[in-house]
Protein backbone atom coordinates (compact mmCIF):
# COMPACT_ATOMS: atom_id res chain seq x y z
CA UNK A 1 0.00 0.00 0.00
CA UNK A 2 1.04 3.74 -0.75
CA UNK A 3 -0.15 6.80 0.88
CA UNK A 4 -0.25 9.99 0.04
CA UNK A 5 -0.64 13.27 1.80
CA UNK A 6 -2.91 15.97 1.13
CA UNK A 7 -2.45 18.95 3.21
CA UNK A 8 -4.66 22.03 3.22
CA UNK A 9 -4.51 25.33 5.45
CA UNK A 10 -6.90 23.92 7.93
CA UNK A 11 -6.87 20.21 7.32
CA UNK A 12 -4.66 17.06 6.06
CA UNK A 13 -5.64 13.60 5.02
CA UNK A 14 -4.20 10.57 3.88
CA UNK A 15 -4.86 8.87 0.08
CA UNK A 16 -4.75 5.35 0.80
CA UNK A 17 -3.59 3.15 -2.55
CA UNK A 18 -3.37 -0.68 -2.97
CA UNK A 19 -4.99 -4.33 -2.70
CA UNK A 20 -7.17 -5.82 -0.57
CA UNK A 21 -7.78 -2.25 1.54
CA UNK A 22 -11.61 -3.04 2.21
CA UNK A 23 -11.31 -5.21 4.96
CA UNK A 24 -8.27 -2.83 6.86
CA UNK A 25 -10.48 -1.38 9.40
CA UNK A 26 -7.36 -0.23 11.06
CA UNK A 27 -7.53 2.54 7.90
CA UNK A 28 -11.07 3.55 9.21
CA UNK A 29 -11.28 3.48 12.74
CA UNK A 30 -8.60 5.92 14.07
CA UNK A 31 -10.44 8.85 11.94
CA UNK A 32 -13.93 8.05 13.49
CA UNK A 33 -15.09 10.17 16.97
CA UNK A 34 -17.53 7.24 17.65
CA UNK A 35 -17.79 3.49 16.96
CA UNK A 36 -20.92 4.42 14.75
CA UNK A 37 -20.61 4.85 10.68
CA UNK A 38 -23.63 5.15 7.97
CA UNK A 39 -22.49 3.79 4.80
CA UNK A 40 -23.69 5.87 1.84
CA UNK A 41 -23.70 2.96 -1.28
CA UNK A 42 -26.15 2.60 -4.07
CA UNK A 43 -27.75 -0.68 -5.35
CA UNK A 44 -25.17 -1.87 -7.58
CA UNK A 45 -22.34 -1.23 -5.11
CA UNK A 46 -24.37 -3.09 -2.43
CA UNK A 47 -24.55 -6.14 -4.08
CA UNK A 48 -20.94 -6.23 -4.29
CA UNK A 49 -18.97 -4.75 -1.48
CA UNK A 50 -22.04 -3.52 1.17
CA UNK A 51 -21.54 -6.63 2.84
CA UNK A 52 -17.64 -6.94 3.51
CA UNK A 53 -16.67 -3.75 4.62
CA UNK A 54 -20.57 -3.81 7.12
CA UNK A 55 -18.92 -6.91 8.21
CA UNK A 56 -14.96 -6.14 8.86
CA UNK A 57 -16.48 -2.93 10.78
CA UNK A 58 -18.50 -4.93 12.76
CA UNK A 59 -15.97 -7.11 13.96
CA UNK A 60 -13.52 -4.09 14.95
CA UNK A 61 -16.51 -2.95 16.95
CA UNK A 62 -18.24 -0.43 14.44
CA UNK A 63 -21.99 -0.18 14.35
CA UNK A 64 -22.77 0.62 10.34
CA UNK A 65 -25.84 1.83 8.90
CA UNK A 66 -26.27 0.82 5.21
CA UNK A 67 -28.10 3.79 3.12
CA UNK A 68 -28.44 2.12 0.01
CA UNK A 69 -29.65 4.73 -2.78
CA UNK A 70 -30.71 4.31 -6.57
CA UNK A 71 -27.62 4.04 -9.09
CA UNK A 72 -27.45 6.65 -11.71
CA UNK A 73 -26.09 10.50 -12.76
CA UNK A 74 -29.69 11.00 -13.01
CA UNK A 75 -30.42 10.51 -9.10
CA UNK A 76 -27.63 12.84 -8.53
CA UNK A 77 -30.61 15.07 -7.49
CA UNK A 78 -32.45 16.54 -4.30
CA UNK A 79 -34.66 14.01 -3.68
CA UNK A 80 -31.86 11.26 -3.17
CA UNK A 81 -29.47 14.03 -0.92
CA UNK A 82 -32.81 13.97 1.27
CA UNK A 83 -33.09 10.34 1.46
CA UNK A 84 -29.76 10.30 3.46
CA UNK A 85 -30.68 12.58 4.97
CA UNK A 86 -33.82 10.58 5.92
CA UNK A 87 -32.23 7.67 7.11
CA UNK A 88 -29.15 9.56 9.83
CA UNK A 89 -32.65 11.44 11.23
CA UNK A 90 -34.73 8.50 11.51
CA UNK A 91 -31.71 6.51 13.05
CA UNK A 92 -30.46 9.64 15.32
CA UNK A 93 -27.37 10.14 14.07
CA UNK A 94 -25.09 12.52 15.67
CA UNK A 95 -22.85 15.25 14.77
CA UNK A 96 -20.15 12.33 15.61
CA UNK A 97 -21.29 9.90 13.32
CA UNK A 98 -18.77 9.41 10.39
CA UNK A 99 -20.89 9.02 6.81
CA UNK A 100 -18.63 6.48 4.82
CA UNK A 101 -19.31 7.26 0.77
CA UNK A 102 -18.42 3.69 -0.69
CA UNK A 103 -19.50 4.23 -4.85
CA UNK A 104 -18.12 6.05 -7.63
CA UNK A 105 -18.37 9.55 -7.88
CA UNK A 106 -22.35 10.12 -7.93
CA UNK A 107 -22.38 8.49 -4.20
CA UNK A 108 -18.58 10.25 -3.67
CA UNK A 109 -20.35 13.53 -4.43
CA UNK A 110 -23.46 13.21 -2.89
CA UNK A 111 -22.34 11.53 0.87
CA UNK A 112 -19.62 14.94 0.52
CA UNK A 113 -22.72 16.78 0.54
CA UNK A 114 -24.68 15.69 2.86
CA UNK A 115 -22.05 15.40 5.08
CA UNK A 116 -21.09 18.80 4.78
CA UNK A 117 -24.97 20.00 5.43
CA UNK A 118 -25.96 17.17 8.35
CA UNK A 119 -25.92 19.20 11.25
CA UNK A 120 -24.07 21.86 9.53
CA UNK A 121 -20.99 19.34 8.88
CA UNK A 122 -20.20 15.85 10.46
CA UNK A 123 -17.08 13.57 9.15
CA UNK A 124 -16.71 12.00 5.83
CA UNK A 125 -14.49 8.87 4.63
CA UNK A 126 -14.28 8.19 0.67
CA UNK A 127 -13.83 4.23 -0.41
CA UNK A 128 -14.17 5.00 -4.40
CA UNK A 129 -14.96 1.88 -6.01
CA UNK A 130 -14.38 3.08 -9.91
CA UNK A 131 -11.45 3.98 -11.08
CA UNK A 132 -12.77 7.89 -12.20
CA UNK A 133 -13.58 7.91 -8.33
CA UNK A 134 -10.37 6.69 -7.19
CA UNK A 135 -8.21 9.36 -9.42
CA UNK A 136 -10.53 11.99 -8.97
CA UNK A 137 -13.73 12.74 -7.75
CA UNK A 138 -12.71 11.17 -4.25
CA UNK A 139 -9.89 13.29 -3.60
CA UNK A 140 -9.99 17.47 -3.41
CA UNK A 141 -13.28 17.85 -1.48
CA UNK A 142 -15.45 19.06 -4.34
CA UNK A 143 -19.32 17.91 -3.42
CA UNK A 144 -22.47 18.76 -5.70
CA UNK A 145 -25.52 17.24 -6.81
CA UNK A 146 -26.33 18.50 -10.38
CA UNK A 147 -29.42 20.84 -11.46
CA UNK A 148 -31.78 20.37 -14.55
CA UNK A 149 -30.31 23.24 -16.08
CA UNK A 150 -26.23 22.34 -15.27
CA UNK A 151 -23.68 19.88 -13.41
CA UNK A 152 -22.79 20.18 -9.74
CA UNK A 153 -24.40 23.55 -9.77
CA UNK A 154 -25.35 22.81 -6.04
CA UNK A 155 -22.57 22.06 -3.51
CA UNK A 156 -19.69 22.86 -0.83
CA UNK A 157 -16.19 22.56 -0.56
CA UNK A 158 -15.86 20.28 1.99
CA UNK A 159 -12.82 17.57 2.49
CA UNK A 160 -12.95 13.89 3.91
CA UNK A 161 -11.03 12.85 6.89
CA UNK A 162 -9.11 9.95 4.33
CA UNK A 163 -9.48 8.33 1.03
CA UNK A 164 -9.07 4.50 0.73
CA UNK A 165 -8.29 3.36 -3.18
CA UNK A 166 -7.91 -0.56 -3.15
CA UNK A 167 -6.84 -1.63 -6.97
CA UNK A 168 -9.66 -4.67 -6.03
CA UNK A 169 -13.02 -3.58 -6.33
CA UNK A 170 -11.95 -2.51 -10.14
CA UNK A 171 -12.11 -5.89 -11.20
CA UNK A 172 -16.12 -6.09 -11.27
CA UNK A 173 -16.04 -2.33 -13.12
CA UNK A 174 -18.03 -2.09 -16.48
CA UNK A 175 -15.76 -1.73 -19.32
CA UNK A 176 -17.62 1.55 -20.05
CA UNK A 177 -17.10 2.73 -16.56
CA UNK A 178 -13.18 1.81 -16.54
CA UNK A 179 -12.59 3.88 -20.08
CA UNK A 180 -14.63 6.56 -18.29
CA UNK A 181 -11.67 6.55 -15.50
CA UNK A 182 -8.94 6.95 -18.40
CA UNK A 183 -10.42 9.81 -19.57
CA UNK A 184 -10.18 11.90 -16.32
CA UNK A 185 -6.32 9.92 -16.12
CA UNK A 186 -5.83 11.30 -19.31
CA UNK A 187 -6.64 14.81 -18.40
CA UNK A 188 -3.31 14.74 -16.04
CA UNK A 189 -1.10 14.00 -18.64
CA UNK A 190 -2.76 16.80 -21.09
CA UNK A 191 -3.01 19.30 -18.63
CA UNK A 192 0.16 19.15 -16.66
CA UNK A 193 2.62 15.82 -17.72
CA UNK A 194 3.30 14.90 -21.13
CA UNK A 195 5.66 12.46 -20.01
CA UNK A 196 2.65 10.91 -17.92
CA UNK A 197 0.71 11.27 -21.59
CA UNK A 198 3.78 9.39 -22.99
CA UNK A 199 3.47 6.26 -20.02
CA UNK A 200 -0.22 6.20 -21.10
CA UNK A 201 0.44 5.66 -25.03
CA UNK A 202 2.33 3.02 -23.90
CA UNK A 203 0.61 1.13 -20.82
CA UNK A 204 -3.16 1.77 -22.10
CA UNK A 205 -3.09 -2.30 -23.19
CA UNK A 206 -2.59 -3.03 -19.78
CA UNK A 207 -4.06 -0.55 -18.20
CA UNK A 208 -7.40 -2.01 -19.88
CA UNK A 209 -6.68 -5.30 -19.20
CA UNK A 210 -6.54 -3.89 -15.74
CA UNK A 211 -3.31 -4.91 -14.93
CA UNK A 212 -3.10 -3.94 -11.23
CA UNK A 213 0.94 -2.63 -11.02
CA UNK A 214 -0.27 -0.62 -14.12
CA UNK A 215 -3.81 1.00 -12.44
CA UNK A 216 -1.83 1.23 -9.05
CA UNK A 217 0.82 3.70 -10.69
CA UNK A 218 -1.84 5.61 -12.90
CA UNK A 219 -3.90 6.15 -9.78
CA UNK A 220 -0.80 7.26 -7.48
CA UNK A 221 0.30 9.72 -10.13
CA UNK A 222 -3.24 11.19 -11.14
CA UNK A 223 -4.06 11.35 -6.93
CA UNK A 224 -0.12 12.85 -6.54
CA UNK A 225 -0.81 15.69 -9.37
CA UNK A 226 -4.65 16.25 -7.99
CA UNK A 227 -3.48 16.15 -4.46
CA UNK A 228 -0.42 19.12 -4.99
CA UNK A 229 -3.24 21.49 -7.35
CA UNK A 230 -5.43 21.38 -4.86
CA UNK A 231 -3.01 21.78 -1.73
CA UNK A 232 -2.15 25.16 -3.90
CA UNK A 233 -5.42 26.48 -4.51
CA UNK A 234 -8.36 24.53 -2.38
CA UNK A 235 -11.86 26.85 -3.62
CA UNK A 236 -10.65 26.95 -7.35
CA UNK A 237 -9.72 30.96 -6.70
CA UNK A 238 -7.01 30.06 -10.06
CA UNK A 239 -5.04 26.82 -10.90
CA UNK A 240 -7.40 24.58 -9.69
CA UNK A 241 -9.45 25.39 -12.88
CA UNK A 242 -6.95 23.58 -15.11
CA UNK A 243 -8.64 20.28 -13.78
CA UNK A 244 -11.86 21.37 -15.52
CA UNK A 245 -9.65 20.74 -18.44
CA UNK A 246 -12.51 19.32 -21.06
CA UNK A 247 -15.68 20.32 -18.73
CA UNK A 248 -17.00 23.67 -20.21
CA UNK A 249 -17.46 21.65 -23.11
CA UNK A 250 -18.58 17.85 -20.99
CA UNK A 251 -20.43 19.61 -18.65
CA UNK A 252 -22.73 21.14 -21.71
CA UNK A 253 -22.81 16.74 -23.54
CA UNK A 254 -24.19 15.88 -19.92
CA UNK A 255 -26.95 18.24 -19.30
CA UNK A 256 -28.17 18.51 -23.06
CA UNK A 257 -28.59 14.92 -23.42
CA UNK A 258 -29.83 14.23 -20.11
CA UNK A 259 -27.78 13.58 -17.14
CA UNK A 260 -26.42 9.98 -17.67
CA UNK A 261 -27.09 9.26 -21.23
CA UNK A 262 -23.04 9.59 -21.86
CA UNK A 263 -20.89 8.86 -18.88
CA UNK A 264 -19.05 11.61 -17.32
CA UNK A 265 -15.91 10.40 -18.20
CA UNK A 266 -16.82 10.27 -21.80
CA UNK A 267 -18.03 13.62 -22.47
CA UNK A 268 -14.86 15.00 -20.52
CA UNK A 269 -12.75 12.90 -23.10
CA UNK A 270 -14.97 14.66 -25.88
CA UNK A 271 -14.84 17.97 -24.15
CA UNK A 272 -11.21 17.50 -24.14
CA UNK A 273 -10.70 17.29 -27.81
CA UNK A 274 -13.17 20.17 -28.53
CA UNK A 275 -10.57 21.75 -26.24
CA UNK A 276 -7.52 20.48 -28.24
CA UNK A 277 -9.14 21.64 -31.69
CA UNK A 278 -9.45 25.24 -30.41
CA UNK A 279 -6.28 25.59 -28.93
CA UNK A 280 -5.33 24.34 -32.79
CA UNK A 281 -7.59 27.11 -34.16
CA UNK A 282 -5.94 29.42 -31.77
CA UNK A 283 -2.66 28.35 -33.16
CA UNK A 284 -1.54 26.99 -29.88
CA UNK A 285 -1.54 23.29 -31.01
CA UNK A 286 -0.91 21.79 -34.75
CA UNK A 287 -2.70 19.36 -35.99
CA UNK A 288 -0.19 16.04 -35.23
CA UNK A 289 -0.65 17.05 -31.40
CA UNK A 290 -4.47 17.10 -32.25
CA UNK A 291 -4.28 13.99 -33.79
CA UNK A 292 -2.08 12.80 -30.80
CA UNK A 293 -5.29 13.79 -28.37
CA UNK A 294 -7.77 12.00 -30.37
CA UNK A 295 -5.77 8.78 -30.87
CA UNK A 296 -5.24 8.36 -26.94
CA UNK A 297 -8.98 9.03 -26.67
CA UNK A 298 -9.43 5.91 -29.04
CA UNK A 299 -7.12 3.90 -27.50
CA UNK A 300 -8.69 4.11 -23.71
CA UNK A 301 -11.87 2.79 -26.13
CA UNK A 302 -13.42 6.62 -25.75
CA UNK A 303 -16.21 8.24 -27.72
CA UNK A 304 -14.12 11.04 -29.71
CA UNK A 305 -17.57 13.27 -31.76
CA UNK A 306 -19.45 15.17 -29.50
CA UNK A 307 -23.28 14.65 -30.32
CA UNK A 308 -25.36 16.95 -32.15
CA UNK A 309 -26.52 19.80 -29.76
CA UNK A 310 -26.79 22.37 -32.05
CA UNK A 311 -24.42 25.57 -31.81
CA UNK A 312 -27.05 27.70 -30.15
CA UNK A 313 -27.76 25.16 -27.18
CA UNK A 314 -23.64 24.54 -26.80
CA UNK A 315 -23.25 28.04 -25.97
CA UNK A 316 -26.76 28.52 -23.96
CA UNK A 317 -25.22 24.77 -21.68
CA UNK A 318 -21.94 26.13 -21.06
CA UNK A 319 -23.04 29.39 -20.47
CA UNK A 320 -23.58 27.81 -17.05
CA UNK A 321 -20.38 26.85 -16.67
CA UNK A 322 -18.80 27.96 -12.79
CA UNK A 323 -15.68 29.33 -14.76
CA UNK A 324 -18.06 31.68 -16.35
CA UNK A 325 -17.08 35.58 -15.20
CA UNK A 326 -18.84 38.55 -16.01
CA UNK A 327 -21.37 36.88 -18.42
CA UNK A 328 -18.30 35.23 -20.85
CA UNK A 329 -17.34 31.73 -20.81
CA UNK A 330 -13.68 30.77 -19.77
CA UNK A 331 -12.36 27.69 -21.38
CA UNK A 332 -9.26 25.34 -20.13
CA UNK A 333 -7.53 25.23 -23.57
CA UNK A 334 -4.00 23.84 -24.81
CA UNK A 335 -0.85 25.75 -25.25
CA UNK A 336 1.21 23.00 -25.60
CA UNK A 337 0.01 19.07 -24.48
CA UNK A 338 0.89 19.08 -20.79
CA UNK A 339 0.53 22.96 -20.75
CA UNK A 340 -3.05 24.03 -19.88
CA UNK A 341 -4.07 27.72 -19.12
CA UNK A 342 -7.75 29.04 -18.47
CA UNK A 343 -8.33 31.35 -21.58
CA UNK A 344 -11.42 33.05 -23.21
CA UNK A 345 -12.44 32.12 -26.92
CA UNK A 346 -12.93 34.45 -29.78
CA UNK A 347 -16.90 33.53 -31.27
CA UNK A 348 -15.50 32.58 -34.10
CA UNK A 349 -13.65 30.02 -33.23
CA UNK A 350 -15.85 28.67 -31.02
CA UNK A 351 -18.48 28.11 -33.38
CA UNK A 352 -15.65 27.21 -35.93
CA UNK A 353 -14.80 24.36 -33.17
CA UNK A 354 -18.45 23.58 -32.59
CA UNK A 355 -18.61 22.78 -36.65
CA UNK A 356 -15.26 20.84 -36.48
CA UNK A 357 -15.33 16.93 -37.21
CA UNK A 358 -15.25 16.59 -33.84
CA UNK A 359 -19.11 17.47 -33.60
CA UNK A 360 -21.48 15.12 -34.80
CA UNK A 361 -22.98 17.00 -37.46
CA UNK A 362 -26.61 15.29 -37.51
CA UNK A 363 -29.31 17.40 -37.62
N1 LIG B 1 -15.83 15.81 -6.97
C1 LIG B 1 -15.00 15.76 -7.99
O1 LIG B 1 -13.91 16.31 -7.95
C2 LIG B 1 -15.38 14.99 -9.20
C3 LIG B 1 -14.41 14.63 -10.14
C4 LIG B 1 -14.79 13.87 -11.24
C5 LIG B 1 -16.10 13.45 -11.39
N2 LIG B 1 -17.01 13.80 -10.43
C6 LIG B 1 -18.38 13.31 -10.54
O2 LIG B 1 -18.35 11.89 -10.46
C7 LIG B 1 -19.45 11.35 -11.16
C8 LIG B 1 -19.00 10.23 -12.06
O3 LIG B 1 -18.44 9.22 -11.25
P1 LIG B 1 -18.30 7.72 -11.77
O4 LIG B 1 -17.73 7.73 -13.13
O5 LIG B 1 -17.62 6.98 -10.71
O6 LIG B 1 -19.81 7.27 -11.95
P2 LIG B 1 -20.83 6.50 -10.98
O7 LIG B 1 -20.64 6.91 -9.59
O8 LIG B 1 -22.18 6.68 -11.59
O9 LIG B 1 -20.38 4.99 -11.14
C9 LIG B 1 -20.42 4.41 -12.40
C10 LIG B 1 -21.20 3.08 -12.42
O10 LIG B 1 -20.38 2.05 -11.92
C11 LIG B 1 -21.05 1.34 -10.88
N3 LIG B 1 -19.99 0.87 -9.99
C12 LIG B 1 -19.30 1.59 -9.11
N4 LIG B 1 -18.30 0.87 -8.60
C13 LIG B 1 -18.38 -0.35 -9.17
C14 LIG B 1 -17.61 -1.53 -9.07
N5 LIG B 1 -16.51 -1.59 -8.32
N6 LIG B 1 -17.99 -2.62 -9.79
C15 LIG B 1 -19.09 -2.56 -10.60
N7 LIG B 1 -19.83 -1.45 -10.77
C16 LIG B 1 -19.47 -0.36 -10.06
C17 LIG B 1 -21.98 2.35 -10.30
O11 LIG B 1 -23.03 1.74 -9.58
C18 LIG B 1 -22.45 3.07 -11.56
O12 LIG B 1 -23.45 2.32 -12.19
C19 LIG B 1 -20.09 12.49 -11.91
O13 LIG B 1 -21.26 12.90 -11.24
C20 LIG B 1 -19.04 13.58 -11.86
O14 LIG B 1 -19.59 14.86 -11.91
C21 LIG B 1 -16.69 14.55 -9.38
O1 LIG C 1 -11.51 18.73 -8.69
C1 LIG C 1 -11.71 19.59 -9.56
O2 LIG C 1 -11.48 20.78 -9.37
C2 LIG C 1 -12.26 19.22 -10.89
O3 LIG C 1 -12.61 20.09 -11.66
C3 LIG C 1 -12.35 17.77 -11.20
C4 LIG C 1 -13.36 17.45 -12.26
O4 LIG C 1 -12.95 16.24 -12.88
C5 LIG C 1 -14.76 17.17 -11.69
O5 LIG C 1 -15.59 16.66 -12.69
C6 LIG C 1 -15.41 18.33 -10.98
O6 LIG C 1 -16.54 17.90 -10.26
C7 LIG C 1 -15.88 19.41 -11.91
O7 LIG C 1 -16.07 20.52 -11.15
P1 LIG C 1 -17.10 21.69 -11.46
O8 LIG C 1 -16.69 22.74 -10.51
O9 LIG C 1 -16.91 22.09 -12.89
O10 LIG C 1 -18.45 21.14 -11.22
ZN1 LIG D 1 -14.51 15.39 -14.08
Amino acid sequence: MKTLDLILPDTRYPIHIGQQLLGETGLITPHLKQPRVAIITNTTVAALYLAPLQHSLEQAGVSCLPVVLPDGEDFKTWDTLNRIFDALLSHRCERSTTLIALGGGVIGDMTGFAAACYQRGVPFIQIPTTLLAQVDSSVGGKTAINHPQGKNMIGAFYQPQAVIADMDLLDTLPERELSAGLAEIIKYGLLGDEQFLGWLEQNMPALRKRNKQALAHAVEHSCKMKADIVAQDEKEQGMRALLNLGHTFGHAIEAGLGFGTWLHGEAVGAGMLLAAEASRQLGWLDQAQVDRVEAILQQAGLPTIAPALGTVRWIELMGHDKKVEGGEIRFVLLKSLGHAVVAKLPAAILEQTLNSRFVDSAP
